[in-house]
């Protein structure tokens, strides 16, 4: 599978220290961010090409993992899908848009083009899917990350957002897509609570799911990626394994 990458920061740069070090369906060839510099010093790690646009790998990849950020998702995504090639989002949080969220799924089944959403920096996707062929009743999100993650400098632990995930992504774009691919996951637009905690030296992300099944509560107390501490390690190997995924033909979980 030939694969192109939009955004070439913490995410980007995991991805591709795997693809180099162990083998695997993926081959990374094509590098874009709107900081050339970062496109290029990926590519250059990876044998690979740096360009200038993404409608300059359309034709040469398979696959383009987005990595870049909500508005990359608003302005590359429908190109990408137009060209009947597959996409992984990793900025879900710009599909809390519904009109943007519909035009998507109506371009990749025009297209025949597939849309991959990983479950991130999150656990618990796999039981929640199935819990919704019954009935979900409440979903809740409990987000707890340290000061540097949130880019806010506190000694003390302050509930920052209370409210739902629609308008949580619109707050804190780049801190809590975990909550819109939750969302979709279930389709509700969940309860989230953001806390900055001083206390925490990890990305901690809490579920709560209840309905005819019985209950889930998951927690994930994430890693925090070396080049970005508002991201976490866990979100960069998640889109890894379902890219892999796709070339297994034995397959486990939901
Ligand atoms: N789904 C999930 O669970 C998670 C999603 N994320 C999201 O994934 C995305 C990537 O995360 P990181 O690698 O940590 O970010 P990063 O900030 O380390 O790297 C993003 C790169 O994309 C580039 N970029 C931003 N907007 C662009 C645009 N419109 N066009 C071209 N390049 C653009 C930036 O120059 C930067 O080099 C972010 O939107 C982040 O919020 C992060 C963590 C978890
Ligand atoms: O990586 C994380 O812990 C979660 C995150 O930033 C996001 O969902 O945007």
């Amino acid at each position: 599978m030939i694969v192109g990458i939009v955004g070439c920061g913490a995410i980007a740069n995991i991805i591709t220290g795997y693809v180099l070090e162990e083998d695997s369906n993926i081959q990374l060839r094509f590098f874009y961010d709107r900081d050339l510099e970062k496109a290029e010093n990926l590519a250059s790690m990876a044998d690979g090409i740096a360009v200038l646009k993404v409608e300059d790998m359309l034709d040469k990849v398979d696959l383009i993992i987005e990595a870049a950020s909500p508005e990359a998702v608003a302005e590359i995504v429908p190109d990408i899908l137009k060209a009947g090639k597959d996409v992984l989002i990793m900025s879900v949080g710009a599909l809390m848009d519904k009109g943007l969220r519909s035009k998507i799924e109506d371009l990749a089944t025009k297209n025949n083009a597939n849309v991959y959403i990983p479950s991130g920096a999150i656990v618990g996707l796999d039981g929640i899917k199935a819990a919704s062929i019954g009935e979900i009743t409440s979903v809740k999100l409990v987000t707890r990350k340290p000061p540097r993650s949130l880019g806010i400098s506190t000694d003390e632990k302050k509930l920052l957002y209370k409210g739902n995930a629609s308008e949580a992504v619109k707050k804190f774009p780049l801190n809590i897509n975990v909550a819109a691919t939750l969302s979709i996951a279930c389709d509700m637009d969940v309860e989230v609570e953001i806390i900055v905690d001083p206390k925490v030296d990890r990305n901690v992300h809490e579920i709560t799911v209840k309905g005819d099944f019985g209950e889930l509560k998951t927690i994930t107390e994430n890693v925090r990626c070396s080049l970005n501490p508002k991201t976490s390690v866990l979100a960069a190997y998640s889109a890894i394994k379902l890219l892999k995924s796709l070339s297994e033909n034995f397959k486990v979980g939901t």
